[in-house]
């Protein structure tokens, strides 16, 4: 577990109740990086991004100690995540994540990318094959594709702050409005095109694990309402959505061994982004036509 959320609710002296989301973080988030995740979130909430602003205390602190641990109050935002997302959902998300893209340029902090293209092929290989074939005998073959990756050079694209985990579980929607973008714990400094590829690799398959074209279609139509896409980063869309997918195949593969089988918690599948990083290497740029 990264960190626990409760649902705060207060009376109000006027009888006008608010809600707020209370985050403890337990591990995985360094305490150094809260003030780049909660000073984004309020950075990109003042330029209209639908994204919780952070609730400060007395002295205007974004978080403070409770028993030695990290505490924030943030804004709790209405909407639901949609299990199956549509066209018209994935085209709103699209515009929002170019605007979120756009309203961070001035944002003065930065944060590494900890799960970037290099440091997914070093996870797999640290990892190691054997270990990997004993969650799936397909698994050790993914190491030397995640090699092809790291050496990608994405130098030339433009970057910005990125969500880098924009999962429909992390969007909240109204109807067919994104009403909230939340859980930026993954956020950091990295290329535009890459977040874009990894919220397409997230929401353009179903629950069949097939690919949706309208879904990713409507996606990348969407992010271009607000943001065109440089030719340099379209051209390589296909070879981020598969750096994309070997993200998720990493960290799933990580946390799978990391994770004992008498466990509570439901380990989730790399070889489900295995799946989708062969779609995308069989379809290249069919893929965002
Ligand atoms: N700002 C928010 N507004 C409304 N609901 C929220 C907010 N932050 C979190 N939630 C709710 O809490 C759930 C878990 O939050 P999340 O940050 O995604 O944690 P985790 O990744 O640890 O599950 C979300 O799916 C959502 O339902
Ligand atoms: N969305 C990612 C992993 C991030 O997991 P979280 O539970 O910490 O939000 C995936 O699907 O693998």
């Amino acid at each position: 577990m990264s960190n626990s959320n409760w649902l705060v609710e207060t009376t109000g002296a006027d009888g006008e109740g608010a809600r707020f989301i209370l985050t403890m973080y337990e591990r995985r988030i360094a305490l150094d990086d809260l003030p780049y995740f909660l000073g984004l979130l309020d950075h990109l909430s003042a330029r209209g991004c639908a994204v919780p602003r952070t609730i400060h205390d007395r002295e205007g602190a974004r978080f403070r100690m409770v028993d030695g641990k990290a505490a924030a109050l943030i804004e709790f935002l209405p909407g639901i995540s949609p299990d199956e997302p549509s066209a018209a959902q994935a085209h709103a998300l699209g515009a929002a994540l170019a605007q979120m893209h756009l309203a961070g340029r001035d944002f003065p902090l930065e944060r590494a990318n900890a799960m970037g293209l290099v440091e997914n092929c070093a996870t797999l290989e640290a990892c190691g094959s054997e270990a990997l074939a004993r969650i799936d005998a397909d698994l050790p073959a993914m190491i030397g594709p995640a090699r092809a990756a790291a050496a990608l050079d994405t130098g030339g694209l433009p970057r910005a702050h990125i969500h880098a985990d924009l999962f429909p579980d992390n969007v909240l929607m109204l109807g067919d409005s994104v009403s909230g973008m939340i859980d930026f714990y993954f956020a950091c400094t990295d290329t535009m095109a890459l977040d874009l590829a990894t919220t397409h690799a997230a929401w353009a398959f179903g629950p069949d694990n097939r690919y949706r074209p309208a879904i990713g279609a409507s996606l990348i139509n969407g992010y271009e309402t607000v943001r065109s896409l440089e030719r340099a980063e379209r051209a390589l869309l296909p070879e981020l959505a598969k750096g994309a997918c070997l993200r998720f195949v990493a960290s799933r593969a990580e946390d799978w061994l990391d994770t004992p089988d008498d466990a509570l918690v439901t380990r989730k599948d790399p070889m489900e982004f295995v799946a989708r990083w062969h779609y995308y290497d069989e379809t290249g740029q069919d893929s965002f036509a």
